[in-house]
């Protein structure tokens, strides 16, 4: 339960819904209990009036003591509706403060999760699966609306009917109401136990159901492996066993919820049972009337629902519970890269590393040794080196996705951890090696880093990043769809998409993170020679594969198992005839081979 304390600030925010709701609560139990005991009275007329119309039999007055009968009779039945009308209307209103309210705080729950998720860092993104990241946000919220909303207002409800249902049967009849009321705690427990055991079933279902959904949304994924691989009837078998489980596991879940009602029907019959025989003999011994009787009737009646919902609601707060303390384990996660200076600073381009190590934190690797290395402000540095080299976690560090373990980084003369990240990386551009494009069209993709972008700008970065006449070829042009509901581009194209994406920004420093290996030499080319021009004194930084990319920089970093092994200009490393020369060798003869 303490883990739900985390909502009293909504509930605070939120007094003026609660308590009329409250209000409202007890309202609507006024006018439930009323029509009972008018009920009872009704009851009462009947059995006297019927009695006096006895008496009366063989007189012409017997006529008048009808028709009195019966208007009385039915001015009861309008003051019984009416009453049932004003509860009507008042529930309406409970529902309307309560269960509204609850909606309002899951808006603003869910509202929360997302803000502090987007200050997570990418280790936090490394240690959770998506699955569980959208549980915490749609799932475990959802619990916890039920908590604050049906469970806190079934729970007011059923406290406010009993006092007062339980008021009025003692102050009836102290046996009848005992023995009344005996059958309910079972019935609480009952439903209480009946329920947990649902919601477990209920539970273990849905995840057997997302199981089958990730596993036909993956397959579908991966329809063209299924197909060239001739793996369709394995893949129907694995569903088979898949669905069977759920099917199952479902019939069982039906089997108990058909037990449910039933059993709740028996003890609310078991109750009424003992009222109307425990009642008769107080009616005998002359201690009530039979109209208390059918009063009790309908209290016992009125108690039922309240009764299973408290079994319900105590599992209902359970869950929530369990949620809340999930989604606080998230909220109260601090992020490991912290930013505090607003300061702004045009940035200039100089990088430093100082003797950086980096160990990534979940799988302990090592990536970087004692990485050292200068780059003036407006130069172009290359990094090449083996798969595994360390290569792109440079390209981290530099954008402070990660903090360094050892060692420093200073981005003009000023460490990177004192920047103020988020203007430093407003004016870094970063093309990822795994190109990522969102399932929208390609003019928002392309325009995506940039508030109110015109058409010119994301011309002139398609242009720049040679994708423009791809785009031009499309039907719908820069407005066509991409991902899922849109087209599939190649390789190539959607690199080039997200290289202009980095261009429109018109960074100070660019990264490009091997994001070349898909377009082929020529167009790679007029690539680099647009980047010259847009990049004129600005520093540029290529992690490639291919030393025709890198030829012209400045500056080449040889990367080996984490380590620098070789720098300076292509001339200066083919001299040293080491690691560089070699690569550089084997890829001519590769050419030959091809070219012959
Ligand atoms: N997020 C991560 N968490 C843990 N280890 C990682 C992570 N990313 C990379 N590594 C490990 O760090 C090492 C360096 O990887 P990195 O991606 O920097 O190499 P790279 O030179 O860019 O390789 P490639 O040319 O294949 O892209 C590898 O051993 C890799 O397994």
């Amino acid at each position: 339960m303490k883990h739900l304390a985390h909502l009293n600030k909504y509930f605070i925010k939120y007094k003026w819904w609660i308590i009329p709701g409250v209000i409202f609560v007890i309202i609507s139990n006024i006018f439930g209990v009323i029509p009972a005991q008018v009920i009872g009275h009704a009851f009462n007329l009947i059995t006297e009036e019927i009695a006096i119309y006895s008496l009366f039999n063989g007189f012409n007055r017997q006529e008048l003591v009808y028709s009195i009968f019966s208007k009385s009779l039915l001015y009861f039945g309008l003051l019984v509706l009416i009453l049932y009308l004003l509860r009507g209307f008042f529930l309406f209103l409970m529902r309307q403060t309560l269960i509204l309210m609850s909606r309002h705080i899951e808006y603003d729950m869910k509202n929360e999760i997302y803000a502090h998720y987007q200050v997570l860092t990418l280790a936090f993104y490394r240690r959770n699966n998506t699955g569980d990241l959208m549980n915490r946000a749609t799932e475990d919220v959802n619990r916890v609306r039920m908590y604050v909303g049906p469970a806190i207002m079934y729970a007011i409800n059923t406290t406010v009917l009993f006092i007062l249902v339980i008021y009025s049967m003692f102050s009836v009849n102290t046996e009848l109401a005992l023995f009344s009321l005996l059958p309910l705690p079972v019935l609480v427990v009952t439903i209480y136990l009946v329920n947990t055991l649902i919601i477990k079933k209920s539970e273990k279902i849905q995840e057997q159901l997302s199981n089958l959904s990730s596993f036909v949304q993956e397959r579908f994924s991966g329809i063209r492996v299924i197909k060239s691989y001739v793996r369709e009837d394995h893949t129907n078998e694995t569903f088979e066993v898949e669905s069977d489980g759920y099917r199952n596991s479902m019939l069982n879940l039906i089997k108990i919820q058909a037990l449910f009602y039933p059993t709740m029907l028996l003890l609310v019959g078991l109750s009424t049972i003992l009222t109307v025989y425990i009642g008769g003999k107080q009616v005998i011994n002359g201690a009530i009337t039979p109209g208390n009787i059918a009063e009790f009737i309908v209290y016992v009646n009125q108690l039922t629902f309240p009764v299973t919902m408290l079994g319900w609601v105590t599992s209902l707060i359970q869950r929530a519970s369990a949620s809340q303390k999930r989604i606080n384990e998230f909220l109260k996660l601090e992020p490991e890269i912290i930013s505090t200076n607003t300061d702004t600073h045009e940035l200039k381009g100089k990088i430093d590393f100082k003797e950086v190590s980096f160990t990534y934190p979940d799988t302990g690797i090592t990536a970087l040794k004692d990485v050292s290395f200068e780059l003036e402000e407006g130069k172009f540095m290359a990094v090449i080196g083996r798969t595994g080299s360390g290569k792109s976690t440079l390209a981290n560090l530099l954008l402070r996705m990660y903090d360094t373990t050892n060692g420093n980084i200073f981005i003009d003369d000023k460490n990177i951890k004192d920047l103020n990240l988020k203007d430093y990386r407003e004016q870094t551009g970063f093309v990822p090696q795994e190109v990522f494009l969102f399932s929208e069209t390609i003019k928002n993709n392309i325009a995506f880093g940039v508030d109110d972008a015109s058409d010119e700008q994301i011309i002139n970065a398609s242009k720049s990043a040679s994708v423009y006449h791809n785009i031009e070829g499309f039907e719908h042009k820069f407005e066509t769809m991409l991902g899922e509901r849109g087209i599939t581009l190649s390789g190539g194209q959607k690199q080039r998409v997200s290289i202009a994406r980095a261009l429109i920004k018109e960074p100070k420093l660019i990264i490009f993170d091997d994001c070349l290996s898909a377009v082929d030499t020529k167009t790679e080319e007029s690539i680099l020679k647009n980047l010259g021009k847009i990049m004129k004194g600005k520093t540029t930084i290529i992690i490639a594969h291919r030393i025709s990319t890198i030829k012209n920089a400045d500056k080449i970093l040889v990367m080996d198992e984490g380590r620098i092994v070789e720098q300076g200009t292509h001339k200066q490393l083919l001299k040293l005839n080491g690691v560089y020369a070699e690569i550089h060798k084997n890829q001519l003869l590769e050419e030959d081979v091809l070219i012959n």
